[in-house]
């Protein structure tokens, strides 16, 4: 059932365009948002070979935060420093060449990742186009020999064969909505937001 919006964000002016408020569904609030991190971090915590031998990648934006969270909690649970490092793909875009601006890359990656489990991390998943970037970007930083995928939000609609192996929440939508994911350390507050129509 869905949940009125609360004031995550207040985008009812986005840019040029106006979104309604009526079109903006609280899908987690902050509280569930949490409750969604702690349970992923048992996860990788409870499938995981050797954590000690695991490195979380979060990919730019919203993966970074997320993947800071993930560790902060797996270190709560294990008493164990997971290294945590960020995944730029912008150069790795299949629509490169249609995007406007171009940021310089941030990669950074804590260790050599020849040996590890590396788990990607991203807030959204949809098209997947994002994520085979990321495994093109990875692959020019080594060979791991595990890698997994990790996800808050799936939206399905997939256009390549790649599905995450932990995922926060499996959420059906339409094709011209929008998950909007707000993580503190770049946005005031954390939270997850579906907005079912289109800007105007
Ligand atoms: O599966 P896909 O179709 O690739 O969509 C998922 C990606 O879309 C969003 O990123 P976006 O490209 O909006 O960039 P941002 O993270 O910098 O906001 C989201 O953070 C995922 O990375
Ligand atoms: O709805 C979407 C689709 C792709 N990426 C997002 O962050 N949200």
């Amino acid at each position: 059932m869905a949940k009125p919006r609360s004031n995550i964000g207040l985008n009812s002016v986005d840019g040029a365009s106006v979104v309604n408020m009526s079109d903006i569904v609280e899908i987690l609030n902050p509280d569930e948002l949490r409750r969604t991190v702690r349970r992923l971090a048992s996860e990788v915590v409870e499938r995981s070979s050797s954590l000690d031998s695991l490195v979380l990648l979060g990919i730019h934006t919203r993966g970074v935060p997320l993947a800071d969270a993930i560790a902060t909690q797996i270190e709560q649970l294990e008493q164990i420093q997971v290294p945590v490092g960020s995944l730029d793909i912008t150069f790795y875009r299949d629509d490169l060449n249609q995007i406007a601006v171009r940021t310089p890359a941030r990669t950074k990656l804590p260790t050599d990742l020849s040996d590890k489990t590396v788990i990607l991390i991203d807030d959204v998943i949809y098209s997947g186009r994002t994520i085979r970037a990321a495994l093109n970007a990875l692959n020019d930083y080594g060979r791991p020999p595990l890698v997994q995928l990790l996800v808050l939000i799936d939206r399905g609609h997939r256009e390549l064969p790649i599905h995450p192996d932990f995922v926060g929440k499996v959420l059906p939508t339409a094709r011209g909505e929008q998950v909007k994911v707000f993580l503190r350390g770049i946005d005031e507050q954390d939270g997850v937001q579906l907005v079912t129509r289109s800007a105007t």
